[in-house]
């Protein structure tokens, strides 16, 4: 119709030029003329498609009925009353100017969309086509629009490409074929996540992805699933281009024709390998050890509650096997870390081939290990291998350049004769574990009731002890020590003793070990630092010059700020760090020795003085001893109780004073309950002594009256 429109047109503006040129033949073309200008007007007054003509400025010289009808008038006559020109109908108020611009090269314009108003305000979308009208004489006089309302197929076109786009750029790949799952368009996601590109899968099935990884029961069910719902969704692992596994989330759609027949299937699909890699990473953070892999202490609970109920339920046996390493410490701290862990890593492994793949092996952290032995069919089954555990532990095992060996204290505790809670399990392996380790390492023991009534009694005492802290209800015994040749005390070793509200006086063997274990010692140490500094400068404030020694422990020297702590509570006594000595284990150094040494260098620096206790008691050499910064060593007791008579305890402490001598240092035995002891040692020429042959450990009060009766004014030099 258009076409015709146009070529009407056309054919009259020929005539009319050709009118225009000619006089001859003029009446028969003029009749031609009107003849053709009839049929036109029939043909646009009755077209479909809104027609206009407008002069150049876009005011109408002709409208028809169907443009009208458009725009929402009764007829072409209303809405030429109405509206004068295209500036009243178009949102584009320059139209004219446009359409002018538009058409500079004399080409007609096709389907320019231009929206438009209604009568009624609505907005309409017109598709147009336009071209210039000319007169006779060639000039321009305005132009002719075929318009179409193209409202509705704009928005369905608006539609299409809104859908084409979220195809285009959905994040998630899409994928559509066939009923026989022919591909038939994949989107960009899809090939970002396949690395297929589309001309690469279009033709083919989604076969060219199949991994393997599923049998056919899934490939069946996810089809029932299909057919029978319309739907599935799940998780497949495929196979990307380069070979690569993923994993994906995966929704597919059958679509259905009008006869209800399946035309299509939509597949939508979510990249989850990397999702699901993380959820493996947070996985294996909260329930693996970091170090050893090994499950950690959720996990292995978790287990252990799984065991109890599966336990109940099938009235079955299972063990808990509580592990500790006796030696690893010194491997951690001579060594160091890097060695100690890598140490760790072999123990793990060590520990796995002693267990069956059902049971589980855990690191509770440090040195400290777990392991589950489920269904034990008898208790011993759990001493088997425990003592397997042990022998493998105490042979060597090769780490870098060397050969490390750690025995190892075992506790164990069977569900459900030991119990039948998570808690009192562990708890109870946990007691066993100490029992082992307190008679000589190295061995492990079941737990016993017994062990139950000691492992209360360490809490009770924990408990006192963070009361008696608050309480203060701690005091210093003062032992003096003899200065062979010389009359008048000027040392002694500050002991601590608790007034015990209801058990009277309780000494260090009792409580020590808890204070250790449970940190307590670092507050308690704290309060002996301050007494004994205070009660030293008291002393040297009347005149009476007492140097006295301060027990510290390993627990203590591992405290980050323990030189602050000591340089606070110096000036706060305002006491003479001369006049205090601090005690120290060989076993505490080595715990850590190269931190211990610099503490001990920077005490010196300060003025302390040190001293080894327990000498000979510890794993390191006489020649060791050059090493560490003291200024005395104290002889354990456990060798002048053998003297004179026993052999090996003489040549010790022969040794001992000799070398000691010679390196400078000064030295004391510790524990002298007899003359015989006594005169041992003065023939070695050991210029201290300590111990109940010359006093007992002392109140404040006894051991100024003990000064007292040596009739001494205290001593003003120095030990
Ligand atoms: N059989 C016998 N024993 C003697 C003799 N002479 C002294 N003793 C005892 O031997 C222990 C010497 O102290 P230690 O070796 O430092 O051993 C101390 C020390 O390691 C620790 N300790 C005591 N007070 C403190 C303290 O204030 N802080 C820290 N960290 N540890 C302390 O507790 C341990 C035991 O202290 P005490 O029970 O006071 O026991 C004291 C003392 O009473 C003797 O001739 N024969």
């Amino acid at each position: 119709m258009t076409d015709q429109v146009q070529q009407l047109q056309a054919y009259i503006e020929e005539l009319e030029n050709e009118l225009a040129d000619s006089s001859q033949g003029l009446i028969a073309i003029t009749l031609e003329l009107e003849n053709a200008q009839e049929q036109y007007k029939n043909i646009v007054e009755s077209s479909l498609q809104g027609i206009y003509q407008t002069d150049l400025d876009g005011a109408f010289n002709y409208v028809n009925p169907a443009y009208a009808t458009i725009l929402g008038y009764g007829n072409a006559l209303e809405m030429r009353e109405e509206v004068s020109g295209v500036a009243q109908v178009y949102v584009d108020h320059d139209r004219p100017k446009q359409i002018s611009a538009m058409l500079a090269d004399r080409q007609p314009v096709r389907g320019l969309l231009s929206p438009a108003y209604k009568r009624d305000g609505q907005a309409v979308i017109l598709s147009e086509n336009i071209r210039f009208i000319t007169n006779g004489t060639g000039e321009l006089t305005g132009y002719e629009v075929i318009a179409e309302d193209f409202t509705r197929q704009f928005h369905n076109e608006q539609r299409i490409m809104l859908l084409a786009k979220v195809f285009d750029y959905s994040i998630e790949g899409i994928m559509i074929t066939d009923a026989q799952t022919n591909i038939l368009e994949v989107n960009r996601a899809f090939s970002e996540i396949t690395l297929y590109s589309a001309e690469e899968v279009i033709g083919k099935t989604p076969h060219i992805l199949f991994s393997g990884w599923h049998n056919d029961r899934f490939y069946k069910q996810m089809w029932e699933s299909l057919n029978n719902k319309g739907v599935w969704q799940g998780e497949i692992t495929d196979r990307r281009k380069n070979g690569e596994l993923f994993v994906q989330w995966v929704t597919i759609c059958s679509v259905k024709d009008n006869n209800g027949e399946v035309s299509n299937y939509i597949s939508i699909v979510n990249d989850i390998t990397s999702k699901k890699e993380s959820e493996k990473k947070i996985h294996q953070l909260a329930y693996y050890d970091i170090l050893t892999q090994l499950p950690n202490r959720t996990l292995f609970y978790d287990r252990v509650e799984q065991a109890i109920r599966k336990g109940a339920r099938e009235s079955h046996k299972f063990g808990i096997l509580f592990i500790d390493l006796d030696n690893f410490k010194n491997i951690n701290d001579t060594l160091g870390h890097l060695v100690g862990d890598r140490f760790l890593i072999k123990v793990s492994s060590l520990l796995r081939t002693c267990v069956r793949e059902e049971d589980t092996v855990a690191r509770l952290g440090g040195d400290e290990f777990i392991i589950l032995l489920e269904d034990l069919k008898d208790d011993q089954d759990a001493a088997i291998v425990a003592k397997n555990i042990l022998k493998n532990l105490v042979g060597t095992v090769a780490v870098d350049k060397h050969l490390l060996s750690s025995g190892a204290s075992i506790g164990i505790s069977v569900f459900p004769s030991d119990g039948n809670k998570l808690d009192d399990l562990i708890k109870r392996a946990d007691s066993a574990m100490y029992n082992a380790k307190e008679e000589g390492k190295n061995d492990y023991r079941f737990f016993t009731s017994d062990m139950n009534a000691r492992a209360m009694e360490r809490l009770r005492i924990e408990t006192d002890l963070r009361k008696a802290i608050e309480e203060e209800q701690f005091q210093l015994y003062f032992q003096p020590t003899k200065h062979l040749g010389q009359e008048f005390i000027s040392s002694a070793e500050a002991l601590l003793r608790w007034q015990h509200p209801t058990y009277g006086m309780v000494y260090p063997d009792t409580f020590m070990s808890v204070a250790e274990e449970s940190g307590l010692i670092n507050q308690i140490g704290k309060w002996v630092f301050k007494s004994g500094m205070a009660q030293a400068a008291k002393w040297h404030s009347q005149g009476k010059r007492v140097q006295i020694s301060i027990n510290v422990s390993g627990r203590q020297l591992r405290q980050p700020h323990l030189i602050d702590e000591i340089m606070t509570q110096l000036l706060e006594t305002n006491c003479d760090p001369t006049l205090i000595e601090f005690e120290l284990t060989e076993s505490a150094i080595l715990e850590f020795p190269d931190k211990a040494i610099e503490i001990l260098r920077k005490l010196r620096a300060q003025g302390f003085s040190i001293a080894l206790d327990d000498f000979g008691t510890g794993y390191s050499s006489l020649s060791y001893l050059k090493q560490l910064p003291v200024d005395k060593v104290k002889i354990d007791r456990s060798f002048i109780s053998g003297l004179p008579d026993d052999k090996d305890s003489r040549i010790l402490v022969e040794a001992i004073i000799a070398l000691s001598h010679k390196m400078g240092l000064s030295v004391i035995a510790e524990g002298v309950e007899n003359e015989e002891q006594l005169d041992f040692l003065e023939t070695q020429k050991c210029a201290k002594i300590q111990g109940y042959f010359y006093s007992r450990p002392l109140s404040v009060d006894a051991f100024e009256d003990f000064v007292r009766r040596h009739s001494h004014p205290l001593s003003s030099s120095s030990n």
